[in-house]
């Protein structure tokens, strides 16, 4: 919330406006990235670069104080669906990565040596 009247790239706020910022839109703005729409990993790689423009936690004196223990359980939960199912494609077509239910079609199998029936 303004805490006083102030203006914020060209536009007047007024005190005790709520500004809400739009990261989504931020994180897809082709004035900001090459190739804004892409999945490209890659452009974080060397922590510089594109990296500062990268927060889904927020930045500054707000910014997320759960952000290291998100981080961390990200990777928890991932390396332990990597570690614990043997994935494999639907098919041969590419997912379409807007619509994240995709993955959930994805046939996962325990990695017990096959004993199990696959989890539909
Ligand atoms: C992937 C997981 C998470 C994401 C993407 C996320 C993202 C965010 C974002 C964008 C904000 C707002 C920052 C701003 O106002 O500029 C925020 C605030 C906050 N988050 Fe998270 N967060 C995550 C997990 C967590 C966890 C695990 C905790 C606590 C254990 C947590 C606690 C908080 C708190 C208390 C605030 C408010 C901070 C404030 O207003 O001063 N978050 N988070």
């Amino acid at each position: 919330m303004a805490s006083e009247d102030c203006t914020i790239g060209g536009y007047e706020v007024p005190s005790k406006t709520i500004v809400l910022v739009n990261a989504w839109a931020i994180h897809r703005d082709p004035k900001m990235w090459d190739d804004a729409t892409n999945f490209k990993p890659e452009r974080f790689e060397s922590g510089e670069g594109d990296a500062h423009k990268l927060m889904p936690f927020g930045i500054e004196r707000r910014a997320c104080p759960g952000a290291g223990l998100a981080q961390r359980m990200v990777n928890l939960a991932l390396g332990s669906l990597i570690q614990c199912f043997e994935w494999k494609r639907v098919d041969e077509a590419e997912v379409d990565m807007h619509r994240v239910i995709v993955l959930l079609g994805a046939e996962l199998h325990w990695d017990d040596g096959g004993q199990s029936p696959p989890i539909a």
